[in-house]
């Protein structure tokens, strides 16, 4: 084994074992939004959390992991907000490309309450906003949002297996639209969205 497949691996498992701890970390926001302990209990967590968060914060990065290229060669950003394994505040969402465009079944958690008993409407909104840029990256136009176009058609509920889809629609210079929706395993549609994704002029030096 060369010394670069060795070093290699070394990285690939210290994020296996960041993403782990990302992961008992959802865990662990999910039991703070729902745990029923008494005070004792609650004051001894808030002490062990609170060495635990020492520990991390020994050594701090600059910015959280960035986009990369993983070692099978596809794209990933284990940083990012809605996709990334790195990231507790990630679902992780896991987006397919087919049919022309994109998919991710979606359960959302109690930690996502709004309104009582359902879904938060931003965290519906930033579920479609990452859906239709991934749409427009796949169609090789990616870009920043520009306008974001949400329709709560009904309350979205959490615990539920849910599908997200979302479609290319045309493209005008650097400006490329999407749409895209929440919708019931049935196919009932929740939330719907449109949007505007703008390619900046920084990344092709226009
Ligand atoms: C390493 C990277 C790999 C990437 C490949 C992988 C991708 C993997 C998929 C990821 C999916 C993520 C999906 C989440 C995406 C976000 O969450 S992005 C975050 C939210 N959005 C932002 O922060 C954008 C902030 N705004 C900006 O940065 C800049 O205003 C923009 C939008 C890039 C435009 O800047 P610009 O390139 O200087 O454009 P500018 O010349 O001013 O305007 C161009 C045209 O667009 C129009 N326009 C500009 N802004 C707007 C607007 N907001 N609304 C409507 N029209 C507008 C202008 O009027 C103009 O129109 P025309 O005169 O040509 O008709």
């Amino acid at each position: 084994m060369s010394r670069m497949s060795v070093e290699l691996g070394t990285e690939e498992s210290r994020l296996a074992a960041l993403c782990a701890l990302a992961q008992q970390t959802r865990e662990l926001m999910d039991a703070v939004a729902l745990t029923d302990v008494g005070e004792d209990d609650l004051t001894a967590a808030h002490a062990a959390l609170t060495a635990v968060n020492e520990r991390l914060r020994s050594v701090l990065r600059q910015t959280p992991q960035p986009f990369e290229i993983a070692p099978d060669g596809t794209l990933r950003h284990l940083g990012n907000a809605v996709t990334g394994g790195a990231n507790p505040h990630a679902l992780p969402l896991l987006i397919e490309v087919r049919d022309g465009g994109v998919r991710a079944e979606v359960v959302f958690r109690p930690l996502h309450e709004g309104p009582p008993g359902a879904v938060h409407g931003g965290i519906s909104a930033m579920i479609l906003d990452h859906l239709l840029g991934q749409a427009v990256a796949a169609a090789g136009s990616a870009g920043m949002t520009g306008t974001l176009t949400v329709r709560y058609r009904r309350p979205v509920p959490y615990g539920t297996p849910l599908v997200a889809t979302a479609e290319y629609t045309r493209t005008e210079g650097r400006k490329t639209w999407a749409e895209g929706r929440i919708s019931l395993p049935d196919g009932e549609s929740l939330v719907e969205a449109t949007g505007l994704f703008i390619t900046p002029s920084a990344w092709i030096g226009a």
